[in-house]
């Protein structure tokens, strides 16, 4: 279908297409750096990932330098339409040096910084607070030693002044997202010491404010993870309550609740309490395992509530997934792009329709207009967004993926 047949097909429903391409070219996704090589980073240190993030399988193409991981976000980024974001992890720094993770500076990220200037991307950062020998208890601003705590509060401050700095340098601030991977296997006798230093820690670690303009900080929950099956400190109810008192983001990783919780359904709850919202988008299939994220029901309930809610003002939108039995490159722009088109469905839903029959009562009416709703082209809009934004889709699209992973099948 031609998208001006499209197009009178959305009118016919009082919805206007352009409206929605416009809105959707201004939605910038952030991509996670860590897909590209399978969150190992380039430190020239090993050591456990911990809190149950694991990469699985052995796809040939994984980034091992900067310049490849940033020469494959280039072509990834090419394969997306708008503009959209990086989000880097501390162990993801960029220089001849090894500093530890409390010893690292701005300048080890600046060629990074330098290119997503030249790219015109915005950066995001996180402190990593895994795959590190002081990690290996799987506690680390909870740790018990008070020397284990302070190592990781002076990196937690580091990556602060760090982000601080890159959205300095780029004009946008830098969300700043906490994940730690604390917890136990077994069954603690006490939670609350853990979850009291724990909150100690980040007060220490957030102690300095930052312009909002340069860095917005952002805490993840999680519900559990392989090897911390008992007890996750840095719990759902943990950093909800944080977030409300100390003003900070709260992140919601769709991977990081029961797997018949319904994450969408927290948009709204959540956000009369707190300000800002950051999103991890995944896939948990029956745990979080980070699978990536098709254009299934829960990534369309997540966009609607965004749509509908009126909260894509301030949320985040953030992915976090991480296959390495396909390609890789492949595996951003098939997640990313599903994420823009679960978007571009809500943002061409009726929703001043939906929304009075369900003020009424209308239940029927709720129903038959969402389900007739299914029927509509949104595969032409899409593709005239692509095509608007020199993007392929289609075959076209498929030919240029499967050439570019050839073309890096040779790393060993
Ligand atoms: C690498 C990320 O920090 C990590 O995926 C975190 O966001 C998470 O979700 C851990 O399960
Ligand atoms: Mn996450």
């Amino acid at each position: 279908m031609s998208y001006e047949s499209a197009k009178a097909a959305f009118a016919d429903w009082s919805v206007d297409t352009e409206a929605a391409l416009a809105k959707l070219a201004e939605i910038p996704i952030s991509m996670h750096c860590w897909q590209g090589d399978d969150v190992v980073g380039f430190e020239q240190k090993s050591g456990s990932s911990g809190g149950g993030i694991q990469a699985t399988g052995n796809h040939p193409g994984r980034a091992r330098t900067p310049d490849e991981l940033r020469a494959d976000l280039e072509f990834s980024y090419s394969m997306i339409p708008g503009n959209h974001r990086l989000n880097l992890h501390a162990c993801y720094l960029d220089t001849d040096q090894t500093p530890d993770r409390d010893e690292i500076e701005f300048r080890h990220f600046a060629p990074w910084v330098d290119w997503a200037k030249d790219q015109g991307l915005g950066l995001d950062f996180n402190p990593t607070f895994f795959a590190h020998e002081k990690a290996d208890d799987n506690l680390t601003l909870s740790h018990p030693n008070q020397g284990i705590r302070d190592f990781w509060i002076e990196h937690g401050k580091r990556c602060r002044d760090i982000a601080a700095r890159m959205g300095l340098a780029l004009a946008t601030p830098a969300v700043n997202n906490v994940w730690v991977p604390d917890g136990y296997k077994d069954t603690p006798v006490d939670r609350m010491a853990p979850r009291q230093r724990l909150e100690h820690s980040l007060n220490a670690m957030m102690a300095d404010p930052h312009d909002k303009t340069e860095m917005l900080d952002a805490v993840e929950s999680k519900l559990f993870g392989i090897g911390v099956e008992a007890c996750t400190v840095g719990s759902h109810e943990f950093y909800m309550g944080y977030a409300i008192r100390k003003g900070t983001m709260l992140c919601l990783d769709m991977g990081h609740f029961h797997p018949t919780e319904n994450v969408a359904d927290k948009l709204s709850a959540v956000s009369l309490s707190v300000n800002e919202i950051l999103l991890h988008v995944s896939r948990p299939m029956r745990w979080d395992s980070d699978h990536v994220i098709l254009l299934d029901d829960a990534i369309q309930q997540m966009a609607h509530e965004l749509v509908s809610a009126d909260l894509l003002g301030r949320t985040h939108i953030g992915l976090d997934f991480f296959d390495a039995t396909i390609s890789r490159t492949a595996a951003w722009v098939i997640g990313t792009r599903n994420m823009q088109k679960a978007l571009l469905r809500a943002l061409l839903a009726p929703w001043g329709r939906l929304k009075s029959a369900e003020d009424a009562l209308d239940c029927t009416q709720r129903l038959v207009v969402t389900e007739e709703l299914k029927d509509l082209p949104y595969g032409a809009v899409w593709s005239e967004f692509c095509d608007r934004m020199g993007v392929a889709t289609g075959q076209t699209l498929i030919a240029d993926l499967d050439r570019y992973s050839q073309s890096v099948a040779g790393r060993v």
